[in-house]
C-alpha cells in the first residue's frame, strides 16, 4: 500500500490544510446515554411527549486516541450506528446525554460535522462520472480556495494514489440499475477518498465492508489502517469481520444491548475475557467468539436468561476492570494536539459552486444516455406519432375540431413525459445532493440555481424539436410567427412541468413517492385544460383549479394562436349562419377559455413555473433528507 510509504508532499504553509499538518482529534466521551422517543398513536403528534428508550447506555471514560484505528463490533440493533452517527454530530432526531470532546474540547454536533469525514454505508456518487472526476469536483469543492487549481488536481492524484485507484480512474462510476462500472471495493475507496478530500481530523464509517468479498474486505480495512496511520483517526462499525481483519484494529469497542462490554486494545481483548473465564479457543477467530458470548440467545427461555446473565456478568466484568477507567491503557493526546478545535467554513465563493454544478450535471445529463437518449427519442418519436395522427388536418368542421383535440393531447401529453423523465433524473441526483450538502461541500441555492440552468437547455431544445415536426406535420397556421408562438408555448408548458417533477422530487425523495404527488397533481389541473371539462361549468369549489392550471393557459394560448382572426373557407354561401362555424373568432368564444391573449397566456405560465421553482427552493433549503 503506497500509503505508508509515500508522504505527501503538497505542504503549504499559507494555509491550514495540508496533509502533514492534519490536525488528528482524540475522541472522548463522558457519560455519553443516547436515548429516543417512542410516540404511540397512528399518527404521531410533535406536541405529544413520547416514551424515552435508552440506546446507548452511560458510555463514560472512553478515550479514543488520536491516529488509532478503531471498530465498533456488535449484534444486531446493539448500537452501533447510533455511537457511531453520535459521535459524528449526526443524531439530530435522537436525545444526547454528555459530553463529547475531541482533543480534550467538549464539541458540539454542528462543529464535529464540518471537522469530521463520514462515509456512508451506501456510496452516494454520480454513476456517470469517472472516479477521477468524482475526487476532482470533490476536491474542486472541498480543498480550501487558497489552493490553486493545479494545486487542488495534484491533491486529487495523491489521493487517487494513496487509495490505489489508479487502474479505474477513468472508469465511470455507474450503478445498480444496469450501468456498469467500478467494482464494489473500488466504489467504497472512492467514497473515502471524497471524504479525505476536507481533510478530516476523524473519518467515520458505517460498514465499510459490508457487501464486499473477503479479500476486498481486507484490503479495504488495510487501506483504513494506512490512513489511521497518516494521523487520521478511524472509527468505522464492522459486522463480523474475518481474523485477519479484526487484527489490524488498534482497537476494539464491543456493544450489546447499548452497554460496553469491552473497549480496549485489540491485543487485550482475548485476555481480558479470558479473565472473566471466557477462553478463546486458538482455532476460533476471536471477533465470532466475541460476538457470540454478548449475543442473547432467545432460542427458549431457559437460554435466554442463561445468555442475558452472561452478558450481565461481561459488562460488569468490564466496568470493573482497569480498562473502563480513564486513562488507563490508552495513549493521551500531547499538548500540540489538544489545541481548541477550529471548524472549517465553507471553501468556495457562492458563483464558484454554481458554475462548477452547472458544468457536473450538463456531463451527468449527457452521459446518461439512457435518459438522454430516451428523452430525444421519445420527443421525436411523440411528435411523428402525434403528427402522423393528425396529419395534414383539413381547413373543415372536422379539421376544426380536431386542431382543438391536437392541442389538448399536445399540452398534456409531452409535458407528462417530461415530469416523468425529470423525476427519474432528480431521484438519483437528489441523493447525491443530500449526501453532499450534508457534507457542506455546497449551499442548497446554490445547487437549486444549477440545477435549474443546466436543464433548461434541454426543455428549450426537444420542445424545439417537438414543434418542428408536430407543427408543419398537422397543418396549422402556416405562418412563422404563428410557430414561434407555438414553440414558445410549448417551451412555457414543458418548463412547469419540468418545474413540477423538480418540485415533487425536491418535497419527497424517491421515485415512487415523487411520481405519485406529480401524477395526483398532473390529474387534478390536466382535467382543467378547457377540452374535456368546459372550466365555466365547474362546481364553484372547484372553479379555482383552471386558474392555476397551467394546461388550462397552455391550452388557451395555442387555441388563441391557431384561431384568433383565421378564418377557414365556409362551404355555405357567406351570410349563412352555419359560416360562424369556421370564423376563428367564434370558434374561440364557443371554447369559453380564461383568456385569447397569447402573451398574458405565457405569462401566466412563467408564473406557474415560477411557483413551482420557489416551492422546490424552499423544500431543498429547508426540508432536510439525512443521507443514508
Ligand atoms: N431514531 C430512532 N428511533 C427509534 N429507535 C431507534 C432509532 N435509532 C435507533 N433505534 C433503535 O436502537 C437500536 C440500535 O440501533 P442501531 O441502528 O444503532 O443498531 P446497530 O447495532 O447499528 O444494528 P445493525 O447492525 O442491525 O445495523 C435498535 O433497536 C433500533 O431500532
Amino acid at each position: 500500500m503506497t500509503i505508508l510509504n509515500e508522504k505527501s508532499n503538497f505542504n503549504d504553509d499559507s494555509t491550514r490544510l495540508s496533509w502533514t499538518k492534519t490536525q488528528s482529534f482524540e475522541v472522548e466521551l463522558r457519560n455519553l446515554t443516547v436515548s429516543c422517543e417512542i410516540k404511540s398513536g397512528l399518527v404521531p403528534l410533535p406536541w405529544v411527549k413520547g416514551e424515552k428508550k435508552e440506546i446507548l447506555k452511560q458510555i463514560d471514560s472512553l478515550r479514543v486516541p488520536a491516529g488509532s484505528f478503531l471498530a465498533i463490533l456488535g449484534t444486531s440493533g446493539s448500537g452501533k450506528t447510533t455511537l457511531l452517527n453520535t459521535i459524528s454530530g449526526r443524531s439530530e432526531e435522537l436525545i444526547v446525554e454528555g459530553d463529547i470532546l475531541f482533543n480534550g474540547h467538549k464539541v458540539f454536533p454542528e462543529e464535529i460535522r464540518k471537522s469530521v469525514g463520514y462515509v456512508l454505508q451506501s456510496d452516494q456518487l454520480l454513476p456517470t462520472l469517472t472516479v477521477r472526476e468524482t475526487l476532482q469536483y470533490a476536491g474542486l469543492l472541498r480543498l480550501p480556495n487558497t489552493f490553486t487549481k493545479a494545486r487542488k488536481m495534484e491533491i486529487v492524484e495523491e489521493i487517487i494514489g494513496e487509495l490505489a485507484l489508479r487502474d479505474c480512474a477513468n472508469r465511470q462510476i455507474g450503478n445498480s440499475a444496469g450501468k456498469r462500472g467500478i467494482s464494489g471495493g473500488e466504489l467504497r475507496r472512492v467514497s473515502i477518498g471524497v471524504q479525505m478530500l476536507s481533510n478530516p481530523g476523524v473519518l467515520y464509517l458505517d460498514e465499510p465492508s459490508s457487501g464486499l468479498d473477503s479479500f476486498t474486505a481486507h484490503n479495504l480495512v488495510e487501506t483504513l489502517l494506512s490512513l489511521s496511520r497518516l494521523n487520521k483517526t478511524v472509527i468505522c462499525t464492522i459486522h463480523q469481520p474475518r481474523a485477519d481483519i479484526f487484527k489490524l484494529f488498534d482497537y476494539v469497542l464491543l456493544l450489546s444491548k447499548g452497554n460496553v462490554v469491552y473497549y480496549g486494545p485489540t491485543t487485550g481483548i482475548v485476555d481480558h475475557f479470558a479473565a472473566l473465564g471466557y477462553e478463546c479457543p486458538y482455532d476460533v477467530n476471536p471477533a465470532d467468539f466475541f460476538l457470540d458470548l454478548i449475543t442473547i440467545n432467545s432460542q427458549n427461555e431457559k437460554v435466554e436468561q442463561e445468555s442475558t446473565e452472561r452478558l450481565g456478568q461481561l459488562i460488569e466484568g468490564y466496568k470493573e476492570s482497569l480498562l473502563s477507567k480513564p486513562s488507563i491503557g490508552l495513549a493521551s493526546s500531547s499538548a500540540e494536539e489538544m489545541k481548541r478545535f477550529v471548524p472549517e467554513s465553507r471553501n468556495t465563493s457562492f458563483l464558484y459552486q454554481v458554475l462548477l454544478l452547472i458544468k457536473r450535471s450538463f456531463q451527468h445529463i449527457i452521459r446518461d444516455k439512457s435518459l438522454f437518449m430516451a428523452r430525444l427519442v421519445e420527443t421525436i418519436l411523440m411528435a411523428l406519432i402525434t403528427g402522423g395522427i393528425f396529419y395534414n388536418l383539413e381547413q373543415d368542421i372536422g379539421g376544426i375540431k380536431s386542431r382543438i383535440a391536437a392541442f389538448y393531447i399536445v399540452v398534456i401529453l409531452q409535458p407528462y413525459l417530461i415530469i416523468i423523465a425529470t423525476i427519474l433524473h432528480y431521484s438519483e441526483e437528489l441523493r447525491v445532493f443530500d449526501r453532499e450538502h450534508y457534507d457542506g461541500m455546497y449551499s442548497s441555492v446554490a445547487y437549486w440555481c444549477a440545477s435549474k440552468a443546466s436543464n433548461l437547455p434541454f426543455e428549450i431544445i426537444t420542445s424545439f424539436i417537438f414543434s418542428s415536426i408536430f407543427y408543419w406535420m398537422a397543418n396549422l397556421r402556416p405562418t412563422l410567427v404563428a410557430f414561434l408562438w407555438f414553440y414558445l408555448v410549448l417551451t412555457l408548458v414543458q418548463y412547469a412541468s419540468a418545474s413540477m417533477g423538480h418540485m415533487s422530487s425536491s418535497i419527497i425523495r424517491g421515485f415512487a413517492g415523487a411520481s405519485l404527488m406529480a401524477n395526483l397533481t398532473m390529474t387534478f389541473i390536466g382535467i382543467s385544460s378547457g377540452y374535456l371539462i368546459n372550466p365555466a361549468t365547474f362546481p364553484f369549489y372547484l372553479d379555482w383549479i383552471s386558474y392555476v392550471s397551467m394546461y388550462a393557459y397552455a391550452f388557451s394560448a395555442l387555441s388563441a394562436n391557431e384561431f384568433l382572426g383565421n378564418n377557414y373557407p365556409c362551404p355555405y354561401p357567406p351570410d349563412d349562419i352555419q359560416c360562424a362555424l369556421y370564423q376563428g373568432d367564434q370558434i374561440l368564444s364557443r371554447l369559453e377559455l380564461r383568456s385569447n391573449d397569447i402573451g398574458f397566456n405565457c405569462i401566466i405560465l412563467l408564473v406557474i413555473a415560477t411557483f413551482f421553482n420557489t416551492v422546490s427552493f424552499l423544500a431543498l433549503r429547508f426540508i432536510k433528507y439525512k443521507p443514508k
